[in-house]
Parts: structure tokens; C-alpha cells; sequence
């Protein structure tokens, strides 16, 4: 019996010593997240000064940059003639002419441009005042195609080498790279081309020696860093590029990629010193929203249309889906709420696909209701509003997505719905990607934020120094100002712990939705009388249950079968910590509505009057900081 006593005596202390350590580890975890956004700030002063330019590789003084946007090189005239001439453009955008200018010195360089800003000019036009061609990598044969066709329309001679091209189309360009008579300017391939021709890269090789070789462009370039999204294995092979043409410039464009996405690139290509310029990621004339959707009701439909009918009556737009079957059914409920709008997902075929495109391009279809198929090469500069109806899958597809608005520099709206059960059918789709689901949860914390500018949220995560004051109330957040208080959740915690817990002692692996209505006290009645069950609304639950899965406390699990991926809640790394007794967790919520439309918010608010998401009216949530 002593020894039982002794054991369990022992183990008592171990698990105390274990709980100090877990909050230790919780401590310097905050801590870590303080001073890695401090080591970004400092690096961003640091950087400063060169204008939100950040030369990365050899160092190029503010003063040297400088001297790039300037209009006084050799071929600085040529320049000017054929972006009138041929171009038919008046004048260049924000660091076009620095990166051309760069890019005709024989620099290496990775432009990170926003999306819609202007990246293909940057090498179309030195490709127009160079001798030879400009080798032009590009991942997807539609985006070429899209090219090749805004090129003939402009009289620059452009062919291409893809999968699809014929043996005689493939030959008669073969032939051509080494002929000094030869007139195209720019040849785009697939990387995959690159990786698979050898006789492709046999005739680079010869018109490299032959001075003929003039640039290379490497379009859509974080497709070469597994870090970014839409990894592209064989863009990894690119580095044979820089290998073979030592001499020749690189041109890397991208809308998306982070400071280490950028590393891993310049590494996959052997580009040793790239000169990076970043362009500012803040798109002044967006407005960026998000709406929570209710999980047990299709008003987000009634929603998205009114708002389109009202706000955007006659204006064209595009409504992000989840999967080519919302696309075929929320388009139907559009139309049969008397909108004209038309589905586009990969699924359609090419001529369909290609109508939808045209019709919409040119005002006969106001709404594309579409997947993430609707996208890179979609260039319409009026589009006034990119809905979500689903998440985006990451922060970078959401700002390439959204980006599609306001092409044109007028004012455009970018509005996200946010519903709880999309976070999980999402998750199941990137659960089998690299780092898929880190990255999802920084877009549900991007719609579940209160307290932060949105675009500091997007500026940030794409490493770039931010001021406040660049938004300029284009974001809800900033335009509801401190509409928000911060909840206690401690309590509630528990009681989910105690609910996965419970489960867990019983066998059992509960989905989201089955957490969610046993603590609404949905559950069987026996299990009931085992739980603490909640009067709280669903939304304020599913606040609550995302809160802590982007806290630690709660976390994902997975179960696959043949036919499909079962998404469940389990502890969470930071869950133990609630055992401590002077642990509290908060969250912050929106107290009111996010404007006058926005039904559901606002249902929130009285609700959780009700129920007791405001400190007054509840023992559990106790009001720690109000109008901050
Ligand atoms: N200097 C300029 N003045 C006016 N329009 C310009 C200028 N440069 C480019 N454009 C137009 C041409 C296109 O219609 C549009 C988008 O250009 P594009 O090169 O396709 O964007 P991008 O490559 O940066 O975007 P994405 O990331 O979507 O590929 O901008
Ligand atoms: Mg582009
Ligand atoms: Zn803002």
C-alpha cells in the first residue's frame, strides 16, 4: 500500500514539475512570437530606407537603385519608343522602369509585384529592345496562350514549346532559336519542357553561344519553392538554367512569395546574388471585408446577391467557390434570384470554359461564380467585386484571389464569408499538402481577427513593413475602429476538453460539428449529465472552438479512408495547461454589427447578450478589456 502511496506521491510531483514546465514552454513560446515580430520590424527599418526596395543580394546602396530609375541608358530612348509604339502604354508603374532598367544591365532579379501591377512588361520589353530572344518560363499552357495572343495582337513575334505543341510547330522553333534571321523575340515553355527536352536545351545551348540567348524570364517563380503555394516539382530542375547560361540575365515575377520563399528560390535556380524589388503589397483601392456565414443556413446565397443587386448593380465581379459542385449550385441560386451569373471550374469543358471567360470579359455575364480554376491570366481591369463565398486555402491565395478586383486603380470590394464548417472542408483537402494546414489556419485567423488592420494582416504575412496609417478605413476592421471587447474563454475551454476528453475515454473520435452540439447540449442525455453544456449561440461556439484551434488548445486530427479524408478535434499541445489553475485564455470578439448589412454579425451581438458572451450577463465570461 506504501509503495501505491510513494508511486502515486511521486507522480503527483512529476506532474506538477511537468505543468510548470508546459507553462514555461507557453511563456517562451509568447515570448518567441514577440521578439520574431520585433526582429521584423527591426529588419524592416533596416531595410527602409531603400523605399521598399530590398536588395538581397549584392549590397546596392539606395543611392545605386536610384540610379536605375533613371532614363539616361543607352537603350533608354529604344525603350520609350516601344512602349508607346508598341505597347500602346503612356507611362511605366511603380518599379517597372527600375526592374527593366536592372534587367537590361545584366542584373539578376526577382521582381515580387502584386498581382495585376504590370510583371510580364518587364521582360515583354526588354524582349522588344534586345537582340534575340527572351526565354520565357511559365506554368501553365493557358496562362502562354493568354500571352502569345495579347503579343500578336501588338505585333511582337512570340512562340511557345509545350506538351501540346505538333512535331513540325516544334521543329520549324528549334530551328529558329539559332538563326540570326529568326524573327520571334520571346519563346515561352513549360518547365517541364526545360526538364524533359534535351534537344530543347541543346539548341538554348547553341544560341547561348551564338549571343542569341538574351534573357531568361521565370513567370509564376514561387512555383519553385516547395514554401510557396502551387509547388511545381519540376520547376525545382530550373537551376540548370542559370548553370548552363552563366551570362545570361534571370528575371524571377512573382505576386506571392515570403522573404524565405524567395531564399529557397534563388537557391533552386543558382541565382547567387538576385537583386530583389518588392512593390507594396497594399492595394489602396480595395476594400477588404469579412462576413461571418451561418453553418446552419444558405443566407450567405441572399446575402452575396442583394449585396450585388444593390452595391454592385450593373458591375462585373467574380463569387469564389469551394468546389465545382457550389459552382454549379450557387450559380444556379444567383440566376434564380435573377442575377446573370455563369460557373467556371476545371471540370467544364475547354470551349464552355473559354465562353463563360469571354462573355464575362467583354460585360454579357455580370458573376462568375467560380473555383480557383478562374485564375492566374484573368486580367479585367473593371471587376468592382471578388466574393468569397468559401475561404480562401491560404493568406496567398486569398491575396491573389481578391487581387483580381480593381485592376484598373478604381475603388473595388473584397469580401470574405467565414464559415466554421468550411475551415474543415478545406482541411481536408490540404491536410496531404506541405505545410497546407499551418497555412490555412493563417486564413481563418485572418477572417476570425477583430483588432487588426486587414491589410497589416496581408502586409505582414508577406514580411512587409507596415504603417497603420496605409489603410486608410479601406478595411472593416479599421472602419469599425474598436468595435470589439476581449473574453474571458477559460471556462469554456474546459468544458470542450472535458467533452474531447470524455470522448477520447470512450473510444470515440468526435467531427467539429458533433464538439459543437454536444457542448450546445445536442448530445445523447446520458452524456449530457457527464458534460458542462452551454447556452451560448452557435455562432459564439464556433468563435469559440476556432479561438482555441488557432490558440493550440484544441487541434486537428485526421482519418483517412479510400473514399475520403474524416476531419475530427482533438487536444490541443497547450490543452494540459488548463489543468493549471491560474491558466485564463482570452479571444477577442466583435461586440457589433460589421455594418448595417451584415444580418448575422449583429445576431451575435443580441445573442450573446443573451447568453452570456458579455461579461454582465454571465458568470463564465468575464469582460477583461473593453474599446481598446
Ligand atoms: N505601365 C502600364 N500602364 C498601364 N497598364 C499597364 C502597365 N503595365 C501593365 N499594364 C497592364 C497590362 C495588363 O492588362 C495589366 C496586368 O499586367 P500583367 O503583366 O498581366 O500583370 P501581372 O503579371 O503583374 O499579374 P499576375 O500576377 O496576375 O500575373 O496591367
Ligand atoms: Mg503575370
Ligand atoms: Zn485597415
Amino acid at each position: 500500500m506504501d509503495s501505491t502511496k510513494d508511486v502515486q506521491a511521486e507522480l503527483d510531483s512529476v506532474e506538477a514539475k511537468l505543468e510548470v514546465v508546459e507553462l514555461q514552454i507557453a511563456e517562451l513560446l509568447k515570448k518567441q512570437a514577440s521578439l520574431t515580430s520585433k526582429k521584423k520590424q527591426l529588419l524592416g527599418r533596416l531595410e527602409e530606407p531603400c523605399d521598399s526596395t530590398q536588395p538581397s543580394g549584392p549590397a546596392m546602396t539606395k543611392q545605386e537603385l536610384l540610379r536605375y530609375e533613371k532614363d539616361d541608358f543607352s537603350w533608354s530612348t529604344k525603350l520609350k519608343q516601344n512602349l508607346k509604339d508598341v505597347f500602346q502604354l503612356s507611362k511605366f508603374r511603380p518599379l517597372q522602369l527600375k526592374a527593366i532598367n536592372l534587367s537590361m544591365s545584366g542584373k539578376d532579379l526577382f521582381l515580387v509585384m502584386p498581382t495585376g501591377r504590370g510583371k510580364s512588361l518587364c521582360y515583354q520589353l526588354p524582349a522588344v529592345c534586345s537582340e534575340g530572344f527572351t526565354l520565357v518560363v511559365t506554368p501553365l499552357v493557358s496562362l502562354m496562350e493568354d500571352q502569345l495572343m495579347y503579343l500578336k495582337s501588338i505585333d511582337v513575334e512570340a512562340v511557345s514549346l509545350n506538351a501540346s505543341s505538333s512535331k513540325e510547330h516544334a521543329k520549324m522553333v528549334l530551328a529558329e532559336m539559332t538563326d540570326t534571321k529568326a524573327p520571334f523575340k520571346l519563346l515561352y515553355v513549360t518547365p517541364e519542357k526545360i526538364a524533359k527536352s534535351k534537344l530543347l536545351m541543346s539548341r538554348l545551348e547553341k544560341a547561348y553561344n551564338a549571343g542569341r540567348l538574351s534573357r531568361i524570364a521565370v513567370d509564376e517563380v514561387h512555383c519553385c519553392s516547395q514554401w510557396g503555394h502551387d509547388f511545381r516539382p519540376d520547376y525545382k530542375l530550373l537551376g540548370i538554367l542559370k548553370r548552363q547560361f552563366p551570362k545570361v540575365p534571370l528575371l524571377g515575377l512573382t505576386a506571392t512569395a515570403t522573404s524565405s520563399v524567395l531564399k529557397d528560390c534563388q537557391k533552386i535556380l543558382c541565382v547567387p546574388e538576385p537583386i530583389t524589388l518588392t512593390a507594396s503589397f497594399n492595394r489602396t483601392n480595395l476594400y477588404y471585408e469579412v462576413r461571418l456565414k451561418d453553418s446552419n443556413s444558405d443566407d450567405s446565397i441572399s446575402d452575396i446577391s442583394t449585396l450585388i443587386k444593390e452595391r454592385y448593380k450593373d458591375q462585373s465581379g467574380i463569387v469564389y467557390v469551394f468546389s465545382q459542385k457550389d459552382a454549379e449550385t450557387v450559380s444556379a441560386d444567383l440566376q434564380k434570384k435573377g442575377l446573370n451569373a455563369s460557373p467556371y471550374h476545371a471540370n467544364m469543358n475547354p470551349e464552355d470554359k473559354s465562353q463563360v471567360h469571354r462573355k464575362w470579359a467583354t460585360n454579357k455575364i455580370q458573376v462568375v461564380v467560380a473555383t480557383v480554376a478562374f485564375g492566374m491570366g484573368i486580367d479585367k481591369a473593371d471587376v468592382r467585386f471578388v466574393i468569397h463565398h468559401t475561404i480562401s486555402k491560404s493568406i496567398e491565395n486569398y491575396y491573389q484571389e481578391s487581387g483580381r478586383a480593381g485592376r484598373d486603380d478604381k475603388p473595388a470590394d473584397c469580401i470574405v464569408y467565414f464559415g466554421f464548417n468550411d475551415i474543415f472542408r478545406i482541411s481536408t483537402m490540404v491536410v496531404m499538402e506541405n505545410v497546407g494546414q499551418q497555412k490555412l489556419l493563417t486564413m481563418v485567423d485572418y477572417c476570425q481577427n477583430v483588432d487588426r488592420c486587414r491589410r497589416s494582416v496581408i502586409a505582414v504575412h508577406f514580411d512587409e513593413v507596415w504603417k497603420d496609417e496605409g489603410c486608410n478605413e479601406m478595411c472593416d476592421v479599421c472602419r469599425h475602429g474598436n468595435d470589439y471587447i476581449t473574453v474571458d474563454i477559460t471556462q469554456h475551454a474546459k468544458d470542450l476538453v472535458q467533452i474531447v476528453e470524455l470522448a477520447g475515454s470512450l473510444d470515440e473520435k468526435l467531427t467539429p460539428l458533433k464538439v459543437t452540439e454536444t457542448w450546445m447540449g445536442k448530445g445523447p442525455a446520458k452524456r449530457r449529465k457527464m458534460i458542462q453544456t452551454t447556452t451560448l449561440s452557435r455562432l459564439e461556439v464556433e468563435a469559440i472552438i476556432t479561438s482555441l484551434l488557432l490558440q493550440g488548445y484544441l487541434s486537428e486530427d485526421f482519418s483517412f479512408t479510400p473514399y475520403t479524408t474524416y476531419f475530427y478535434l482533438k487536444l490541443g499541445r497547450k490543452a494540459p495547461l488548463l489543468k493549471n489553475q491560474s491558466h485564463s485564455i482570452t479571444m477577442k470578439m466583435r461586440r457589433t454589427g460589421l455594418d448595417a448589412n451584415t444580418v448575422k454579425v449583429s445576431q451575435v451581438k443580441t445573442k450573446g447578450k443573451r447568453s452570456g458572451v458579455n461579461a454582465a450577463n454571465s458568470p463564465v465570461t468575464k469582460k477583461v478589456k473593453k474599446d481598446l
